[in-house]
C-alpha cells in the first residue's frame, strides 16, 4: 500500500490525490453494513439503516469555530466508545513538534486559514493508521471534513452514518472563543466567558455559565494563538465560505442532524443525548461508575 504522502512528494496532482486517499483511507476505514442510527434520524424523516452492533459508529461533528465541537465530540466518544479525533488537535501536534512541516502549518493556522487537504488527509491518515493498530475502530471526527474536497474523499471510501450540525449565534462564538482556556500541564480545556444574552425581538436569549477549571490548573492556562479576535474572524469568515458548503453536502444525503445548543453544558447535553437516542446509554454508564 503506497502511502499517501510519498506519492504526494512524488508531486501527485489534484485527481491522483483523491484516488490516493481513497486507496490509503478505506484501508483504514470500514464500509461495512451500517452501525447504529438514532431513532431521532427517523423521525426528522432521515433514512434509519439499522443493523445495530455491526460496526462501532463513524460519526462526524460540524459547526464554526467555538461552537463546542471538541466537548461534545469527546464526551460522546466516551459514551460510545470510539475514539474522538479532531484535526485540530493533529495540527496543534505536528506544530508542537519540530517538524519541517510546523513552520508552514504555524504560519497558516495564525492567520486563520485552512490547512490544504493534502496535508490534513497525510495527518488523519496517519491518525487512523496508529489508531487501527492498536485495534481501535469506528470514530467521531471533529473539524474534518471541513472542505468538499475532503467531504467527497471520506465519503468515497466509508459510509458515515450521522453527521451532527452544532449551532450557535455568532456574538456567543466570538466570546465562547476568546474566553478559551487550555490547561499547559494537563491539556484540559476551560472556558472563563460568562455569557448571558438577554432575548429581545422574539430572538431567544442564551446563558452559559463559564467552564472554570481546577484550582492546580489555574496558574497554568495558556491561550491558543489563534483564538484573538482578529483571527476568530477570519475563521469564521473562511468557515461560511469553505465549510458550509460540506452542511449541505450532507444534508442533501439525509445523515445531517441540525442541533441548535439551548445554552451550556448542563442545558445542552441532555438535548443532545436525547435527539441522538442514547439517554438509555448514559444512564447505564452513570449506573455503572
Ligand atoms: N479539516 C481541516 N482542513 C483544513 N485545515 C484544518 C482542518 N482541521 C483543522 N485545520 C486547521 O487547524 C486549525 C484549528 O482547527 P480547530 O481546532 O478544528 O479549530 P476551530 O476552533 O476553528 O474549529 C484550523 O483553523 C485550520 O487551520
Amino acid at each position: 500500500m503506497p502511502a499517501l504522502n510519498r506519492l504526494l512528494r512524488a508531486g501527485a496532482a489534484a485527481r491522483p490525490l483523491a484516488a490516493a486517499a481513497r486507496g490509503w483511507l478505506s484501508s483504514l476505514v470500514s464500509s461495512e453494513a451500517d452501525a447504529r442510527v438514532p431513532a431521532s434520524l427517523a423521525r426528522q424523516g432521515l433514512p434509519a439503516r439499522r443493523d445495530p452492533g455491526s460496526r462501532s459508529v463513524q460519526w462526524v461533528f460540524l459547526g464554526c469555530p467555538g461552537v463546542g465541537k471538541g466537548t461534545y465530540a469527546s464526551r460522546l466518544s466516551q459514551l460510545v466508545g470510539v475514539p474522538h479525533i479532531a484535526t485540530g488537535d493533529l495540527v496543534r501536534e505536528e506544530l508542537a513538534s519540530s517538524s519541517p512541516l510546523a513552520q508552514q502549518l504555524a504560519d497558516i493556522v495564525n492567520q486563520g486559514k485552512l490547512v490544504s487537504d493534502e496535508i490534513i488527509i497525510n495527518l488523519l491518515s496517519k491518525r487512523l493508521e496508529s489508531g487501527a493498530a492498536k485495534g481501535e475502530s469506528g470514530f467521531i471526527l471533529d473539524g474534518f471534513p471541513r472542505t468538499i474536497r475532503q467531504a467527497e474523499i471520506l465519503e468515497g471510501v466509508t459510509d458515515i452514518d450521522l453527521v451532527v450540525n452544532l449551532k450557535l449565534r455568532e456574538d456567543v462564538l466570538l466570546a465562547k472563543c476568546l474566553g478559551r482556556r487550555i490547561c499547559s500541564q494537563c491539556g484540559g480545556n476551560f472556558n472563563v466567558a460568562s455569557i448571558d444574552i438577554k432575548g429581545e425581538n422574539g430572538r431567544p436569549g442564551i446563558f452559559m455559565a463559564p467552564l472554570l477549571p481546577p484550582a492546580q490548573c489555574m496558574t497554568k492556562l495558556v491561550t491558543r494563538s489563534d483564538d484573538t479576535e482578529e483571527v476568530v474572524k477570519e475563521r469564521l469568515r473562511i468557515y461560511y465560505e469553505m465549510s458550509q458548503p460540506v452542511e449541505e453536502f450532507y444534508r442533501s444525503r439525509g445523515k445531517l442532524l441540525e442541533f441548535d445548543l439551548p445554552g451550556g453544558i448542563p442545558e445542552s447535553w441532555p438535548k443532545l443525548l436525547q435527539v441522538l437516542n442514547l439517554e438509555d446509554h448514559d444512564d447505564k454508564q452513570s449506573a455503572a461508575a
